[in-house]
């Protein structure tokens, strides 16, 4: 990696994650540029890392080996036309919009080398995971090269269906949020039992952090970790009842459902 040259188009949350995570990795500032139209976002990328940042995606392209498209998925065909001429021929490109196939990358770039990837926020503590697609004109050095870029940012998993992107982005690329959502559940229903809003907080996410310590950490499945918290006739059968009365894991299928349905939407509605 130390001697590609790397351009972030999109300077947002996930092209951030990224290049803290090689610059952390000991990727010089000099091999990388970011463009974005918004100044603040150039200029605290600047400051934090040291990076070169351009207000003209065109300019912030010439000479890399490597682009990475971190912008919206709703303007990502735009970007793409707009450099569709401007890309150094031998560029791999990297995707990260949601959504967006290999397909429609290659019908606004020409046919060319594209990973599509879904990382996800927790990439910012470089905790993150990383779903990946390799187009088949991708060759096995820059299949190399795309991992290491996401290994920056936590684990990588490749999958050799694109259609199973549409699952990672509804596992895992959407995943924080529904974990995220189940911590404010338990903080609300924490400080109804009568517990402190700071202590009700406490409690929760310690939990939480510890819950998936021994789920990464353990040698059995999550189903086997939860039969040795549930005493027989106790607290969290009372509990665990309840929810599956509610349909809990059903309820999980159908969100899961409608993110991984979302995802081949955003293809048909953007794509080519
Ligand atoms: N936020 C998340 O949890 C995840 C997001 N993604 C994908 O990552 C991509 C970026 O998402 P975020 O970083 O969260 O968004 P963001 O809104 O933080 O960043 C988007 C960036 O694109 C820039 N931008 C807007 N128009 C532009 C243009 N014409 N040319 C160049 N740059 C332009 C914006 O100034 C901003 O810096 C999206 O496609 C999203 O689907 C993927 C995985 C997880
Ligand atoms: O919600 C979204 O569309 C993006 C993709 C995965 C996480 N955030």
């Amino acid at each position: 990696m130390k001697n590609l040259k790397i351009a972030f188009v999109g300077a947002g949350n996930m092209a951030t994650s990224l290049i803290g995570g090689l610059r952390a990795q000991g990727m010089e500032a000099k091999s990388i540029r970011a463009s974005a139209p918004g100044a603040e976002s150039r200029s605290l990328l600047n400051a934090a890392y040291g990076v070169q940042v351009f207000t003209d995606n065109q300019e912030a392209v010439a000479g890399a080996d490597i682009v990475v498209l971190a912008v919206k998925p709703q303007i990502i065909k735009s970007v793409c036309l707009e450099l569709a001429n401007q890309l150094p021929p031998q560029a791999l490109v990297v995707s990260i919009a949601a959504g967006i196939t290999c397909n429609s990358l290659q019908s606004w770039l020409g046919v060319r080398p594209v990973v599509r990837c879904m990382p996800n926020t927790p990439a910012l503590l470089r905790q993150g995971v990383s779903g990946l697609f390799a187009s088949f004109e991708v060759t096995p050095l820059q299949r190399q090269q795309a991992e290491k870029l996401l290994l920056a940012v936590g684990q990588v998993l490749w999958v050799d269906k694109e259609a199973q992107m549409d699952a990672v982005t509804a596992v895992s690329g959407s995943g924080p949020a529904y974990f995220f959502l189940l911590m404010e559940a338990m903080i609300q229903a924490g400080q109804q039992l009568g517990l402190s809003p700071e202590a009700a907080t406490h409690l929760t996410l310690q939990t939480a952090l510890g819950a998936a310590c021994m789920a990464c950490d353990s040698d059995v499945n999550p189903d086997e970790l939860r039969r040795r918290v549930t005493s027989p006739n106790g607290t969290t059968e009372a509990a665990i009842k309840i929810l599956q009365n509610g349909d809990f894991e059903a309820l999980v299928s159908q969100a899961l459902t409608a993110a991984a349905k979302r995802s081949a939407e955003l293809a048909t509605q953007l794509g080519q």
